[in-house]
């Protein structure tokens, strides 16, 4: 393992140590670092995480977890390999990579959740209402909104599912990047970051 990725003793791994793929988002540091607040794990967490995209999540999350199991589910093909060179860039070893399109894939999966990471996937509405199936009691789902119209079906589907403990939180991160002669700060997109619990 290259010495700039190790050790990792606390989430929040810089942005430019994952491997990408052109178009394929990734979650940046701090709005990570929130999720995963968001999420709540314990050492034996089983976390879904729908929509993996280039794997940020299994990675913290099977790094932080050494003796959980992480599902990442991804659609498409060359993205679920991404995660898996993720995984093994960083040696996660706890982390089980389902190709499939969400909600119909989800069956597959052959250990319940105690927590859900709901990241862009579509139909959000339908997915929520599957993974939530699926959740066990106590159990948390977060997802998260990079537009007005996610937010709303997100919001919606939490207030349907009558989950518990509800919370919204988007915040303002800036970075500070240098540009021609000045450093200037630059907004990182903003993302809300939904979450709620099921009811015992
Ligand atoms: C925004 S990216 C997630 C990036 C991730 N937060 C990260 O930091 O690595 C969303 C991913 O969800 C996948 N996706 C979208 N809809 C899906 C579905 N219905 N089932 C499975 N994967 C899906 C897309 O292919 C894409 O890679």
């Amino acid at each position: 393992m290259p010495s700039q990725l190790w050790p990792y003793i606390t989430p929040g791994i810089s942005d430019e140590l994952f491997e990408r793929l052109p178009g394929i988002p990734l979650s940046k540091r701090e709005i990570r670092l929130l999720l995963l607040s968001q999420l709540r794990l314990k050492p034996d967490t089983v976390l879904w995480d729908i929509g993996a995209g280039t794997g940020t999540i299994p990675v913290e999350a099977g790094l932080l977890c050494p003796s959980g199991q992480i599902i990442a589910v991804e659609r498409d093909e060359d993205v679920a390999n991404l995660i898996r060179h993720n995984c093994d860039r960083f040696e996660v070893k706890n982390v089980k990579v389902i190709e499939g399109n969400a909600p119909e894939c989800l069956q597959d999966i052959n250990v319940a959740p105690d927590r859900v990471c709901i990241e862009g996937g579509r139909p959000i509405q339908e997915i929520m209402q599957t993974a939530w199936e699926y959740l066990l009691p106590s159990g948390r789902v977060v997802a998260t909104a990079a537009n007005l119209e996610s937010l709303y079906s997100i919001s919606q589907s939490l207030s349907q599912l009558q989950a518990r403990n509800v919370e919204v939180v988007q915040s303002a991160v800036t970075r500070l990047e240098t540009r021609g002669s000045s450093q200037t700060f630059t907004a990182v997109n903003p993302i809300f970051i939904l979450s709620g619990e099921k009811l015992d």
